[in-house]
């Protein structure tokens, strides 16, 4: 279980840039929640994740996973409880090592050594039928650079190594909004199999309304740091898109603010 008690970040205190990014956010995830966050521009949903992550420390709240308190722990802390995937597919992979040497990096975070005692007999005959479960040719390029494979390719990969360990929370930041309509859906497809196959507890930043109608048990909407609206079940099943936006602006007394989310 993931809980957020009162969690409030500021980042630039006290000059003119201040900017009050999440002003006490109260969350909790039950195991196997699978939560998709919409807002507006500046909203507050990266800040979310990046707090969960340990990226920045909160000015003040706690945040407990499994009933510990993780509030204080770096973020190199965390990665072992955390699977995180960004927009930018160039992020969460390395480019000049192959395939399999990044599978096993995956495969080793939050250990102490890397891959100086090399990858086992096992995880070679592991890794080509996990890599076969995403369908886009992989497992016989065991040793191609991951700077050669195309975004999609590589945000499947991505998706793959961060929850290649069961992390205890997956989070997920717009990580399908670089990628072109079809291979986008395509790694949806693939975030929904992963995440419901294993039960992954999951929160899933998107500016697609529809998916995030049509992904996960639970919806937020976040407003100027805060979270204005969280419905599950049947309920959040049976929105639609411009019940959404409807919702939005009773709650926020507002438009909303973020044209790509209109335009998703
Ligand atoms: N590292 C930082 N330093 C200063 N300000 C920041 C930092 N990170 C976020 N902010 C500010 O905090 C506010 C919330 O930003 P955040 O990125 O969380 O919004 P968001 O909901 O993810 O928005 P978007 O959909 O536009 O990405 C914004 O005003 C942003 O400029």
């Amino acid at each position: 279980m993931l809980k957020l008690t009162n969690v409030k970040k500021t980042f630039n205190r006290g000059t003119v840039t201040e900017k009050r990014a999440l002003t006490g956010v109260d969350l909790t995830l039950a195991d196997g929640d699978f939560v998709t966050v919409i807002g507006g521009n500046g909203a507050g949903k990266s800040t979310l994740l990046n707090m969960i992550a340990g990226v920045y420390p909160i000015d003040s709240g706690v945040i407990e996973l499994d009933g510990k308190d993780i509030s204080r722990l770096s973020e190199s802390a965390r990665a072992r409880y955390l699977g995180r995937v960004f927009q930018d597919p160039m992020r969460g992979t390395a480019a000049d090592m192959w395939i399999e040497e990044n599978l096993a990096l995956a495969r080793r975070r939050g250990q102490r050594r890397g891959l100086a005692w090399g990858i086992s007999s096992q995880e070679r005959e592991e890794y080509p039928g996990l890599l076969a479960s995403l369908d886009l040719g992989l497992e016989n390029r065991m040793r191609a650079k991951v700077g050669l494979l195309s975004g999609g390719q590589r945000q499947a990969l991505t998706l793959l190594m961060a929850t290649l360990t069961d992390p205890r929370v997956l989070l997920l930041d717009e990580h399908t909004a670089a990628l072109d309509p079809k291979t986008a859906s395509k790694v949806l497809a693939l975030t929904k199999e992963l995440v419901e196959s294993r039960g992954l507890t999951t929160i899933m930043v998107t500016h697609n309304m529809n998916d995030a109608i049509r992904l996960g048990n639970r919806l937020i909407m976040m407003h100027e740091g805060s979270i204005i609206y969280d419905v599950s079940g049947a309920e959040k099943a049976a929105l639609t898109v411009s019940e959404l936006l409807q919702k939005f602006e009773e709650v926020s007394g507002g438009e909303l603010a973020n044209d790509r989310m209109l335009l998703g």
